[in-house]
């Protein structure tokens, strides 16, 4: 395997502007980036769409309103390429991760899923974000017929339980509450992997 050993992974997935982003900023912020990386299985798809298609990849990147207007050609695209090589992007995305405990910030298909429980079944993890629509609405959201009934945004609505979900409403109790016990597993596993050598057996979860 090319990608060194991870000693957790979360995989995060949730509905648009639910808040996917936010969250696992505020568990690297509370982690550290010397210990936990973000990995976005879009970074390398929306990398090579921008450089194909001429756009501004930091753009595309942002919470804005620009990248909506590209998405439905940027699913097909990434969907092509997923077509004969599921794995394609989620190999991409973890090739340069380092740290003990990754943070994939947008899994959204079963096989992104898959992916990480076949690569790293005893490290991984999966948490669902979740928002009511009324507040994603107040995020930016609005419906958009091809993209929020088609795979990209539904491909984990069902078949999955979820290890954890995370409730980001303001009315919820507060994130920091929420993520604390995601937190003390990420921590467990940092401080295991201070006391192992890389190579000798991971957290057992
Ligand atoms: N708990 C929160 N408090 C304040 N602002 C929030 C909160 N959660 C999300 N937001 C804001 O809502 C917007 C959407 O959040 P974010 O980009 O994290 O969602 P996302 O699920 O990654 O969305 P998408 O996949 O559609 O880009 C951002 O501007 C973000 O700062
Ligand atoms: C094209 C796509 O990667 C866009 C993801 O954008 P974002 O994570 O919502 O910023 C979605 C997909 O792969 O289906």
């Amino acid at each position: 395997m090319e990608v060194s050993e991870p000693r957790l992974v979360l995989v995060f997935s949730g509905k648009r502007k639910s808040g996917k982003d936010y969250v696992t900023d505020l568990i690297q912020d509370r982690l550290g980036s010397d210990v936990c990386c973000i990995l976005r299985l879009s970074g390398p798809l929306k990398q090579q769409y921008a450089e194909e298609h001429g756009l501004d990849l930091q753009q595309l990147l942002g919470p804005g309103p620009y990248k909506e207007q590209y998405r439905a050609n940027m699913i097909g695209w990434g969907e092509t390429r997923r077509h004969d090589d599921p794995g394609f992007f989620c190999r991409l995305a973890t090739r340069e991760a380092c740290q003990p405990v990754w943070v994939v910030s947008d899994a959204r298909r079963q096989t992104d899923l898959q992916f990480f429980c076949s690569e790293f079944p005893r490290q991984t993890q999966s948490v669902r974000v979740q928002s009511s629509e009324k507040t994603r609405k107040q995020r930016g959201w609005s419906f958009s017929t091809g993209v929020d009934d088609a795979e990209s945004e539904c491909g984990l609505d069902s078949g999955v339980e979820f290890d954890w979900i995370i409730t980001n409403e303001a009315d919820a109790p507060s994130l920091d509450e929420q993520l604390q016990p995601i937190l003390k597993l990420a921590e467990e596993a940092v401080t295991s992997s201070r006391r192992r050598p890389p190579d000798d057996p991971v957290l057992v979860l």
